[in-house]
């Protein structure tokens, strides 16, 4: 049995509408990779070195990162050598699988640090329009749907207007939010939240924060102080610190998270917008070229569309069009 037929096998019947909602975000990159994947193997039909050198550029123009893509070519190069595979066709079920093998190795890590005995608070940090806003609304959204109580903390007290929005879709999900004024202590905000949250004993304490990104000295401060309030009142927390990306902003979204991650310890990647771009390849870029794991991806702009990151999912959702039932039949014959 081909190595997609075992996967689809393996993600269907439980979570449906997993799979659905991971094949919907990931069309548009799909339906880009299929039509350019397609095109190369109706040119080549055999595999030689040439096909690699344009696969090579098909996969960088996905986002998937130059590092990422060189290893992967020089896996897939010496894997046909050894099974004598001949016809570029033969090569796609390969991508799959080894795109697979490289995300999947760290899929353990994905699920949140949820603490079930104490409250959980988890910091979201980012630059203004990622969608930072809109993730923590979904968050809130996951763990009252789990039966958890959850309450926001308003810490961009920098932007206009953000306070506003963290409290409306807090209202739309059905949490309170604390804030205080427009230009006030961001640590002051978490201050005042950590006591709310712990007098009113919330499950969850969701913290926004301010994204600016011009000045890194001022940033890590503003965090360092942030997390130290935050520290001081609950000693292990925050338990996560997630960075959120924006993944229609490509390359830019990898130097984010390189900037990000030296001014604070983030702990993981709300990676959003994904169903918004046609280069879904920067999963791999961000998996692969920095220590961090991708632990949630927004697939679309509902509540629901936020998802824990599933290798499995994710390679059925890239590929669901290209290795298709009749492809799996012929080898199902042949075999
Ligand atoms: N299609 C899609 N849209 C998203 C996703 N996540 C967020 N958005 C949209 O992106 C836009 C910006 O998101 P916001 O959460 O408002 O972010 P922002 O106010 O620009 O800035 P920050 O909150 O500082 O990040 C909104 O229109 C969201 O609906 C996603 O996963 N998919």
């Amino acid at each position: 049995m081909s190595f997609f037929k075992k996967l689809k096998e393996k993600i269907t019947g439980q979570t449906d509408s997993v799979t659905e909602k991971f094949k919907n975000g990931l069309s548009k990159t799909r339906e880009s990779f299929v039509s350019k994947m397609n095109d190369l193997v109706s040119r080549y039909r055999t595999v030689d070195e040439e096909f690699f050198e344009e696969l090579e550029d098909l996969l960088i123009s996905a986002d998937v990162g130059v590092n990422t893509v060189m290893e992967l070519i020089d896996d897939l190069r010496g894997e046909a050598k050894r099974q004598n595979i001949k016809d570029a066709k033969d090569i796609q079920p390969l991508i799959s699988e080894k795109l697979a093998e490289r995300l999947q190795k760290d899929d353990s890590e994905n699920a949140l640090n949820v603490k079930e005995d104490e409250m959980t608070v988890i910091l979201f940090v980012g630059v203004n329009g990622v969608g930072k806003t809109t993730t923590i609304g979904k968050v809130a959204h996951r763990f009252k749907e789990e039966g958890k109580s959850v309450l926001l903390a308003a810490g961009d007290t920098f932007r206009a207007g953000a306070i506003e929005q963290l409290s409306v879709w807090g209202e739309r999900v059905g949490v309170d939010t604390i804030k205080q004024q427009e230009g006030s202590d961001p640590a002051a905000v978490m201050y005042d939240a950590i006591q709310a949250a712990k007098s009113r004993q919330v499950d969850v304490l969701l913290c926004d924060t301010a994204g600016r990104l011009q000045n890194k000295v001022n940033l890590m401060k503003e965090l360092e102080k942030v997390k130290r309030v935050i520290s001081r009142e609950i000693p292990d927390a925050p338990h996560e610190v997630l960075l959120v990306l924006d993944a229609t902003t490509g390359q830019n979204a990898l130097s984010q998270a390189k900037t990000f991650s030296e001014a604070t310890d983030v702990s993981g990647i709300a990676l959003t917008k994904l169903d918004g771009t046609a280069k879904g390849g920067i999963v791999l870029a961000i998996r692969q070229e920095l220590d961090i794991p991708v632990k949630l991806v927004g697939l679309g702009e509902g509540m629901d569309d936020l998802q824990t990151f599933d290798a499995e999912q994710y390679v059925h959702g890239l590929f669901a069009d290209l290795v298709n039932g009749e492809e799996d039949d012929e080898e199902e014959t042949s075999t």
